[in-house]
């Protein structure tokens, strides 16, 4: 049996006060109560706050997931865009590319009134490689004059795009006359020059192009460039092929129908395929 007299001997003069004791006890329960809110309080905001650390630190790692997805997804959908034009052949822009490039080309000139170039450069008598040793053989000479256009392409504002069949553009901004001719005389010096490994053996290749450089006005659009240079390559075509023709600008005063480059000597024309 416990020992309540201590107990006892305090509370008795408190018993002999009833309200005196109501008042203590519920002062004490008060108290009590208020203590163990205050507890209960703290250890709420300690595991809120505790909650809240670990839910930010999920948000920042969310966070950096995310970039990481996101960087990943850009550098995917650029490089799909890059995919996109690319000629799946000959590796070189496609013509999806050319439409875009010669607009965007065609504003920079008359923004900076600086002349733009362009080729219109064709494979002579392709139909006869293609017949005479097969399209896989084709397919290798596309290929092949691709990559050496494009080696010999010095600025990375050059471009070269497969237009085509067997038929290239090269758009060459800040480029005159006298340089876009050049340039194609160059190109199409080392294909007549330099044959190419196909599966059945070396090809020897010729081709002919047809040049146009101005500075590109408000009321031109980019048929008139593609249509200027057109012109020149059919005349090459019609000179003889194995040549370069230029369209002049209006304001030149060089006169149309010349051959720019003469037919090589010993580059024959319709023997050589
Ligand atoms: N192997 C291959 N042949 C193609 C491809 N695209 C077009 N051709 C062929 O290229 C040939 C082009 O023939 P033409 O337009 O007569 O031109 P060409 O024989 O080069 O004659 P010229 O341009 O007048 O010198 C056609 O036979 C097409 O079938 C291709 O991707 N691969």
């Amino acid at each position: 049996m416990p020992d309540f007299q201590p107990v006892l001997f305090f509370f008795s003069p408190l018993l002999q006060f009833p309200w005196l004791f109501i008042f203590v006890t519920s002062l004490s329960i008060s108290i009590g109560a208020a203590l163990c809110a205050l507890v209960v309080y703290r250890k709420q905001l300690i595991w809120q706050r505790e909650t809240a650390e670990r839910l930010e630190d999920s948000i920042q790692s969310r966070t950096l997931e995310l970039q990481v997805a996101l960087t990943e997804l850009g550098e995917k959908n650029r490089a799909l865009e890059e995919q996109n034009t690319l000629d799946a052949l000959s590796g070189v822009r496609n013509r999806a590319y050319f439409d875009k490039k010669i607009q965007a080309e065609m504003k920079r000139s008359r923004r900076e009134q600086r002349p733009l170039a362009l080729v219109m450069l064709d494979i002579d008598h392709f139909k006869q490689i293609n017949d005479q040793h097969g399209h896989l053989a084709g397919d290798a000479v596309i290929r092949g004059v691709a990559q050496r256009i494009q080696s010999l392409l010095k600025r990375s504002s050059d471009h070269v795009c497969r237009y085509g069949g067997e038929e290239f553009a090269l758009i060459l901004p800040n480029t005159d006359a006298d340089g876009v001719v050049a340039l194609a005389e160059q190109i199409r010096q080392s294909i007549a020059d330099t044959p190419f490994d196909t599966e059945i053996g070396a090809l020897s290749v010729r081709i002919s192009a047809g040049c146009y450089a101005a500075i590109a006005e408000s009321a031109m659009v980019s048929s008139n460039y593609i249509q200027a240079a057109d012109e020149a390559l059919y005349r090459a075509k019609h000179g003889g092929r194995n040549q370069v023709q230029l369209t002049p600008a209006p304001s030149a005063e060089t006169a149309a129908g010349q051959p720019v480059t003469e037919p090589t000597e010993g580059t024959a024309d319709e023997s050589e395929l």
